[in-house]
């Protein structure tokens, strides 16, 4: 793999995900949303006086892989058609086939100022041998870009956002060529750490949290279960 200037910040925060992804929540993280499979879970955090409440979130949803999840979070083409609380969002730098930085423009959310953010955002499949089939996370890392200029009175995000699914084969059938979406079922979590840049009032600033990551995380998974219904399975 040619190495790019940010490989080895990519390298250290996905290994740093995948050690944190398997950190249990049952001390000090309140469950703020059930849906179902889907359990949102929040710490209280604040910096400064600033929230920048953690959030983590563990659905499972049943008849897609985890690729085909990674692929349409990551993917340029598809986030608008998901993600509804952006003004826009371009690619300005594709650093290798897996690893891009992208700037957007998110909707205001009032009483705070309009937030912008650049990240840079990698898509990778970790083949864990024992395991029969493998996991695929997308990270996204603020970073600062000179394409990227902080314009006020747009506040810069910082946030450090990871979504990591591993896929589910229930009663393989004998011939792996006869597996079909009802035997497949994808465990994800999400994680988000979000710095709002810049003060928020705090109640505001939570009650907006906890309405719409469960509302983004519902979206997107519905969006891809949609895409994928009638297409062949890509593990
Ligand atoms: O998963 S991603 O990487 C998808 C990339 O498009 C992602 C998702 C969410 C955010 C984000 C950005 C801004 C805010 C706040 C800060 C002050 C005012 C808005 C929040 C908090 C409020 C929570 C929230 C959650 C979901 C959607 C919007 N709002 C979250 C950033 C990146």
């Amino acid at each position: 793999k040619d190495k790019h200037r940010l490989s080895d910040d990519v390298e250290r925060i996905v290994q740093e995900h995948l050690k944190y992804v398997s950190e249990d929540v049952s001390h000090g993280w309140d469950l703020i949303h059930q849906d179902g499979e889907m359990k949102v879970y929040r710490r209280e955090v604040e910096e400064n006086g600033i929230v920048v409440d953690p959030l983590k979130c563990f659905h499972t949803i049943k008849g897609v892989t985890g690729h085909e999840l990674c692929q349409y979070f990551w993917e340029f083409q598809y986030r608008m058609d998901w993600e509804t609380t952006l003004d826009s969002t371009k690619i300005i730098e594709v650093l290798d086939p897996d690893t891009m930085v992208f700037f957007q423009v998110h909707k205001r959310v009032w009483p705070a100022a309009q937030r912008d953010s650049c990240f840079w955002s990698h898509i990778r499949c970790i083949s864990n041998s024992e395991e029969d089939q493998p996991t695929w996370l997308v990270v996204n890392y603020t970073t600062s870009h000179p394409l990227a200029p902080i314009k006020s009175p747009q506040v810069r995000l910082v946030a450090n956002v990871a979504l990591i699914c591993e896929t589910i084969i229930c009663e393989p059938p004998l011939n792996p060529q006869d597996i079909k979406r009802e035997n497949i079922q994808c465990k994800l979590t999400y994680v988000a750490f979000v710095n709002p840049g810049g003060w928020v009032p705090s109640a505001a600033l939570r009650g907006v949290a906890k309405r719409e990551y469960p509302r983004f995380l519902k979206r997107f998974t519905s969006y891809v279960i949609e895409q994928t219904r009638n297409k062949p399975i890509l593990f």
